[in-house]
Parts: structure tokens; C-alpha cells; sequence
């Protein structure tokens, strides 16, 4: 018997709906603005064209709250990165103390990442930073969030602070700082004490990339 997995799917390149730019693929009906606060929810619906050639109509909420900037402070002398704890509401609604590990990060203002990572540096750590370097920038939520997350990497010296951090008590910030091992953060990582994702990709890039762990 003859089997031919892909027979089905396969269309000559200039019908091929895959080889179409999204433009043409995505047809937008409507945008509702279901709430305009802090950040906002829209709720739109549009017809995609599928893999295939046919169209379907879908909806989906999108919530868009700016963009986001993460640091990753390491000492490749002492071994050390340098985390934060403090507490996150979402996550208390499910449980738990809701207090997370995380490395410094902020909304990112003034279109400016880097230069956010050196203020969020400072006032959630009171670590000063010279010229961030850029890694890598990611989605965080894709399916529901607009945001994208800018990652930085920053050598920190200890001798280097300008105080004890903390974040701002005006916006609520409540932050403990810590400074630990990479291979303390990588056990935290295996043993799901740090659950946060930006955390979890730059405790791993740090052991790849930076300290060989
Ligand atoms: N009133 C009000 N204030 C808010 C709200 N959400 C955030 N804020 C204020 O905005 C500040 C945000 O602090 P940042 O340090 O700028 O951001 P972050 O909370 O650390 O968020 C970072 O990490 C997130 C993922 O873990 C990212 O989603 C975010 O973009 C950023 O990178 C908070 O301290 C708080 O004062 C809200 O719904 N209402
Ligand atoms: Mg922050």
C-alpha cells in the first residue's frame, strides 16, 4: 500500500496560502475595547486563511500592556547572579505565597530597554550597571499578550551599589534582594522554586553561556 503522507497538503507554490504574506492571510472585522484602565483588553475578530486555503473566522482577546525589559547581574568572579523576591498578586490567586523569584525588571519607558535595565537595576537593586549587553528579545505570552521582553546581561560589582534597592514604595514595590550562586539558582531552577520564565532563561543562559556550569 502507498502511502502518501503530505498529498493532501501539498499545493503548487502560487496557490500555496503559506507562501502569502500575513496581510493577505488575515482579514480583521471588528475591535472592541473591553477595558481601557491600567493596560487594555480588545477583543477582535478576524478571518484567518488557513494552511489549506480556507478561510475561518476566529476571536480572540488580546490584552496589550507595553513592553518589558529583564536584567541578568553576574559577578563571573564570585559566581554569583543576583535575584529578587518579591510578591506577584496573579500568582497568589493560585495558590501558595505568591512571593516570586525573579531577576530585575521593569516596563520598558521612554522606548528606551536598555536604559530601563539600568534604572530598574538601580532602584530594585541599587546595583549600578554601565552599558547593558542585548541578548535576545521574546514573547512571553504569545497567544494572549502583546508584550515582548527584552533581555539584558550586566557585569555587577558588589563595590559598585548605590544602595540597599528595594524598588519604589509609591508604586507598592516591596523588594528583597539576593545575591546567590549559579549553581544555588540552577538547583532552584531543577527543584521549581523559581517559576518565573524570564528567570528560568537567563538562569540557563547564564550556566551555558557565561559561567560553563
Ligand atoms: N495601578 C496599577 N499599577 C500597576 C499595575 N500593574 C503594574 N503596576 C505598577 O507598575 C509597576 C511595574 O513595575 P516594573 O518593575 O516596571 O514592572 P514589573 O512588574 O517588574 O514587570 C516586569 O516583569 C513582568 C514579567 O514578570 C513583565 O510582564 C513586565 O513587562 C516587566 O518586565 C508596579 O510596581 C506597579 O506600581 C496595575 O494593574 N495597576
Ligand atoms: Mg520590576
Amino acid at each position: 500500500m502507498k502511502i502518501d503522507k503530505l498529498s493532501s497538503k501539498t499545493t503548487p507554490a502560487e496557490f500555496d496560502p503559506r507562501a502569502r504574506s500575513t496581510s493577505e492571510r488575515i482579514r480583521v472585522h471588528s475591535r472592541e475595547v473591553l477595558s481601557d484602565q491600567w493596560a487594555t483588553l480588545e477583543k477582535v475578530t478576524f478571518d484567518y486563511q488557513r494552511g489549506d486555503g480556507r478561510w475561518q473566522q476566529q476571536q480572540r482577546e488580546i490584552y496589550h500592556r507595553g513592553h518589558g525589559a529583564a536584567v541578568l547581574l553576574y559577578n563571573l568572579e564570585k559566581r554569583t547572579i543576583v535575584l529578587i523576591r518579591q510578591f506577584r498578586f496573579p500568582a497568589w490567586t493560585l495558590g501558595g505565597d505568591g512571593f516570586l523569584l525573579e531577576v530585575p525588571a521593569g516596563m520598558i519607558e521612554a522606548e528606551n530597554p536598555a536604559e530601563t535595565v539600568r534604572a530598574e537595576s538601580e532602584q530594585e537593586t541599587g546595583f549600578i550597571i554601565e552599558e547593558p549587553r542585548f541578548l535576545f528579545r521574546a514573547y512571553a505570552t504569545p497567544g494572549s499578550v502583546t508584550e515582548q521582553l527584552y533581555f539584558y546581561a550586566a557585569a555587577y560589582d558588589s563595590e559598585q551599589r548605590s544602595g540597599a534597592g528595594g524598588g519604589l514604595e509609591e508604586e507598592g514595590e516591596d523588594i528583597e534582594v539576593l545575591e546567590v550562586t549559579i549553581e544555588q539558582a540552577v538547583e532552584w531552577v531543577a527543584s521549581g522554586l523559581i517559576m518565573d520564565t524570564k528567570t528560568i532563561i537567563m538562569v540557563q543562559h547564564a550556566q551555558l553561556q557565561l559561567f560553563g556550569v
